[in-house]
């Protein structure tokens, strides 16, 4: 039976690119309402896990579900309860603000009154008031990030799944985009986000770090720190990745 307060969860998920292996057998579960952040260094396969549970790429092995669909059979489903923003969303940089919201709302076939409507409440949420005519082309990196979210949230996912979304932003852009980001979550919005950047990662409710393809360890903030008796998710960051790479070390060793 499907259960229902879980958003998205997968199992033995695993990723081959040739000999290289991607994403190696990496098992979570996402409750709703919950943000789950993805660290881990780069090339370690945060983008590939993503994709493979966004239904854009087919894993090599193992399964996953969202919102209960299963994320090989139903991809298309998917695609329409989730908002995901990759690491190179697409703007239209010769549309405006407004003209780019039309153009997702287009996409997901929201038009007349609603598309207004929704158009308006996004453009309040990601502080963008007063920018509607401007080009996308002309907004700083903060904006333009801000502008995508928005995109991305057109037609009211469930579940938002953002790749690096604060990657070159600047501090009080990435800080606002946070204050967003937890304002969807009190509203029920569950949420997963991959990020370099480890305040960021002390806010999520519970985080998993991920290196070499492989799911180190996972829990809230608070879990972790006790766990590895150290102050901050930097440090253990550190730990995980330096002990990680001494030869022939395992995981539950650490
Ligand atoms: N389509 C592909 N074909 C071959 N190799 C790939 C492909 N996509 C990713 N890889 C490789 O898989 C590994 C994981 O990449 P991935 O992009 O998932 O990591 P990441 O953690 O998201 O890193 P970053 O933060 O740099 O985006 C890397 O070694 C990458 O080069």
């Amino acid at each position: 039976m499907m259960n229902t307060q879980i958003a998205i969860t997968c199992s033995h998920l695993t990723k081959k690119f040739g000999s290289l292996c991607a994403v190696d057998d990496i098992s979570i579960t996402i409750p709703k309402g919950c943000i789950y952040g993805f660290l881990g260094p780069n090339g370690s396969g945060k983008s590939t896990t993503i994709r493979m549970l966004c239904g854009l790429m087919t894993p090599t092995k193992g399964e996953g579900t969202v919102l209960g669909y299963n994320v090989i059979q139903d991809a298309e489903i998917i695609k329409h309860h989730i908002g995901y923003m990759s690491q190179k969303f697409s703007l239209y940089e010769e549309l405006t603000v407004e003209e780019n919201l039309d153009f997702y709302a287009g996409i997901y076939g929201i038009t007349g009154k609603k598309a207004k409507d929704r158009k308006a409440e996004l453009i309040k949420l990601a502080g963008l008031t007063g920018r509607e005519r401007q080009l996308a082309r002309s907004l700083s990196g903060g904006w333009k990030q801000r502008l995508a979210l928005s995109c991305a949230l057109v037609h009211e996912p469930e579940i938002l799944i953002l790749d690096e979304p604060t990657a070159g932003v600047d501090p009080l852009s990435r800080r606002v985009f946070w204050d967003v980001i937890h304002s969807l979550s009190k509203k029920g919005i569950s949420i997963l986000v991959s990020t370099h950047y480890m305040d960021e990662a002390e806010t999520c409710d519970k985080i998993g770090f991920i290196f070499f393809g492989k799911l180190l360890v996972e829990g809230t903030p608070q879990e972790l720190k006790e766990r590895f008796d150290l102050p901050n998710l930097e440090e253990i960051f550190i730990h995980l990745v330096e002990h990680e790479q001494e030869p022939g070390r395992r995981v539950d060793e650490i």
